[in-house]
């Protein structure tokens, strides 16, 4: 399975394409529009948000609310076109007032100074539109088509904010993945109705108000998923590697981990692995899961933790120096509009990216073309891992 997407933050939409979906699988706009309702909410959101409400609408691969087998194609509407049809013209356009509102100036932490290297652009607005982290409305598009075909084996994915500003959510604790799922998809920041959800919405309030722009830390947790799935055999099979690339490639994402993460480089080993246990009813296990979920590329059994850290939003209200790529004068600028935090909206793409993967890995391991054969092999699998 893979999925390219196309189309400006401006633009008139998002378009995505998913090859390699199995056919049989039930699939609904609803069950995409609950997705992209989710990643819409949060606090520390721009004015932008307020324009939006993202719907999909699914254009091909799909009859009758069951997906055909052949590509999927998936379109949202950016309903802030109306506001840049000039800007955004396909056509080539006359009117000289627009040309000179060109983008000259980079922002420090942005995408524009590369991108306009790179690609020869002197507006940067040839940047921004491709490198905005609006694209990521058609990435959580594709993931909740992965995420039907997870449900449908019998795996569970949930993301949530674990972070923001330096305040720690609290009451982590959940019962079941289920549980988790209610309360993360009611709201992303499950915390915000707690001491540290205020503590949360307090940083961003703070930033706000400097002109400034706070990050954070979003978990996504995968629980049913048989041990064994991807590979140690080649570096471009194992799973974890494709996990912690698809959480990099999220916007403003710099850095990845599972487990116990980082911390492992402070723990002696015997206080880091993971003792393996057996029993009639659940055949191997483990006593912890602080490998989150992975040893050699391939899946435990257990659930899988992954985490990915959250830059601050680059564009600030009270910017940072840069310089002008037309007249190289120093400047700092103001800006229209921004997000001053976006770690709650975060989480729901990292979950949709992280979905997105294991449910192609399941696809590859068990099956490529029915959704009913792929269920009957994964459940062979689980069988045989019991009496292994
Ligand atoms: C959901 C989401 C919303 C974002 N909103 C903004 C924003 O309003 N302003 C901004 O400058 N960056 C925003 N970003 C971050 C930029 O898109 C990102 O920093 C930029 O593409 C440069 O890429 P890099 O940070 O991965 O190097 C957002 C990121 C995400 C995931
Ligand atoms: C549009 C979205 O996020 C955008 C991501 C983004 C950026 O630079 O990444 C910049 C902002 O865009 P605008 O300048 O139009 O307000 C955000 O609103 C979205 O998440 O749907």
């Amino acid at each position: 399975m893979r999925y390219l997407t196309a189309g400006e933050s401006h633009g008139p939409q998002l378009t995505a394409i998913l090859e390699g979906v199995p056919a049989g699988l039930e699939l609904r706009a609803e069950h995409i529009n609950k997705e992209l309702a989710r990643r819409q909410k949060g606090y520390g959101r721009g004015r932008r948000m307020q324009i939006e409400k993202d719907e999909v609408k699914i254009v091909g691969g799909v009859r009758h609310g069951k997906t055909l087998g052949s590509p999927i194609a998936l379109v949202v509407e950016n309903r802030d076109f109306q506001h840049w049809q000039t800007i955004m013209a396909v056509e080539p356009i006359d009117d000289e007032s627009e040309v000179k509102r060109k983008v000259t100036r980079p922002r420090p932490g942005h995408a524009d100074l590369n991108g306009a290297l790179k690609y020869g652009h002197r507006d940067m607005r040839n940047v921004l539109e491709r490198s905005s982290a609006r694209e990521t409305t058609v990435r959580v598009a594709a993931g909740a088509v992965a995420k039907r075909l997870l449900e449908e084996v019998g795996i569970r994915v949930a993301g949530h904010v674990l972070e923001i500003g330096g305040v720690r959510a609290e009451n982590l604790d959940y019962r079941s993945l289920e549980e988790l799922q209610e309360v993360t998809e009611a709201s992303p920041v499950r915390c915000f109705d707690s001491e540290a959800g205020q503590k949360m919405m307090e940083a961003i309030d703070l930033a706000k108000k400097n002109g400034d722009s706070i990050g954070g830390i979003v978990e996504v947790i995968v629980e049913g998923v048989p041990a064994g799935v991807g590979s140690y055999v080649h570096y471009d099979r194992k799973l974890d590697a494709k996990i912690a690339a698809a959480i990099v490639s999220i916007n403003a994402f710099k850095g990845v981990e599972f487990g116990i993460g980082f911390e492992a480089a402070r723990r002696p080993g015997s206080e880091v692995h993971d003792e393996i246990i057996w029993s009639p009813e659940q055949g191997f296990s483990r006593r912890t899961n602080r490998a989150g979920g992975f040893e050699g590329g391939m899946t435990t059994g257990m659930p899988i933790v992954v985490r990915g850290v959250m830059k601050p939003i680059p564009t600030l209200y009270k910017p940072l120096q840069s310089v002008d790529i037309d007249t190289k004068e120093p400047f700092t600028a103001s800006i229209e509009r921004s997000d001053s935090c976006a770690v709650p909206a975060a989480s729901v793409v990292a979950e949709a990216v992280v979905a997105w993967e294991v449910a192609a890995a399941i696809v590859e391991q068990f099956g490529q073309d029915r959704i009913d054969l792929i269920k009957e092999n994964i459940e062979r699998a689980r069988r045989y891992a019991r009496e292994f």
